[in-house]
């Protein structure tokens, strides 16, 4: 069983006794298949694992699921038991953000307000001042992150650059549904229709990839259609662009994103996708 710190105190004290190379993995909870691959890979390379688990406020804006966030703690000790993570760390939320402190916090820079940081503002400063947080505490060599959450990854990886953080983030490829769908903590508020037709999001993108040989007006237009024939789920964004999220290229690797609400729930994915470009 990993050792467990509620307090930042108890985080420093353990560690500082880790072998490394020491790993984090950055989590909210609510642990599936996705979280464990990330965990496993840390543990190919690391001597170390630390895994967090905390649902960070900051980054949920008014009117989102914070309070209905699932909260599976017993469940979560038990996985990254079995996945052989070193430490837990399990903060309550005053031990990250202690009362009296001044608020500093990390700007995203322009990046931080397009696609999710459009529609859900200021959601990124609230993830990269948690990650910054949870490096400076845990400081690792190597901290992990999905690219489930691609803008999340291309963010923290602009963050660690700039700032001249010394670690190297790695990010793992989406684990998903054998229908296809991402998994993720949110998919358990589906219902069953919604969730028959979640795997839509997929579909779309892999129809898009598909494409990727007659160009980037071909790839929107082929996701676009897919997403078309499912009309409960609301597309937020569907947008192409370079793989560091600038303007699309007319040829060779490029992203391909989606945000989607069914019902109350917002479902994130993307795949890469190699543009072919007019010849
Ligand atoms: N399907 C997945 N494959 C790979 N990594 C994933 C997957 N889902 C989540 N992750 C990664 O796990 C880390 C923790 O994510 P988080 O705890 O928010 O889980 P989540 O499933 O993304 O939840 P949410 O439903 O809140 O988006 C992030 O780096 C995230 O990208
Ligand atoms: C990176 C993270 C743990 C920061 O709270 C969160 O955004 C997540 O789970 O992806
Ligand atoms: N996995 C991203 C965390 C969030 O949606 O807040």
């Amino acid at each position: 069983m990993p050792a467990v710190a509620r307090t930042t105190a108890d985080l420093t004290r353990l560690r500082a006794a880790l072998p490394g190379p020491v790993a984090l993995v950055p989590t909210m909870g609510a642990l599936h298949e996705g979280h464990r691959a990330l965990v496993r890979a840390a543990r190919e390379r690391a001597g170390s694992v630390v895994v967090s688990v905390f649902v960070n406020p900051t980054q949920f804006g008014p009117g989102e699921d914070l309070d209905r966030y699932p909260r599976t703690w017993d469940a979560d000790l038990a996985a990254l038991t079995e996945e052989g993570a070193d430490v837990v760390f399990h903060p309550p939320v005053e031990e990250v953000y202690p009362p009296g402190a001044l608020g500093v916090t990390v700007d995203p820079g322009p990046l931080g307000s397009v696609l999710e940081g459009a529609v859900r503002p200021g959601h990124f400063t609230g993830v990269l001042t948690v990650v910054a947080k949870l490096l400076g505490l845990a400081r690792p060599d190597l901290a992990y992150f999905g690219e489930k959450d691609y803008q999340q990854l291309t963010l923290v990886r602009a963050m660690v650059r700039e700032l001249a953080l010394p670690l190297e983030v790695v990010g793992v490829p989406t684990v998903r549904e054998d229908d296809g769908l991402a998994l993720s903590s949110r998919n358990r508020y589906l219902s069953a229709g919604q969730r028959v037709t979640a795997a839509t999001i997929s579909r779309a993108l892999r129809a898009g990839a598909d494409a990727g040989p007659r160009g980037a007006d071909a790839v929107l237009a082929a996701a676009g259609a897919v997403l078309a024939t499912a009309p409960e789920l609301v597309p937020d964004y569907l947008a192409l662009t370079d793989p560091d999220l600038g303007p699309a290229p007319v040829s060779g690797p490029a992203r391909l994103l989606v945000a989607a609400r069914a019902g109350d729930t917002r479902l994130l994915d993307n795949v890469p996708v190699p543009l072919g470009g007019p010849r």
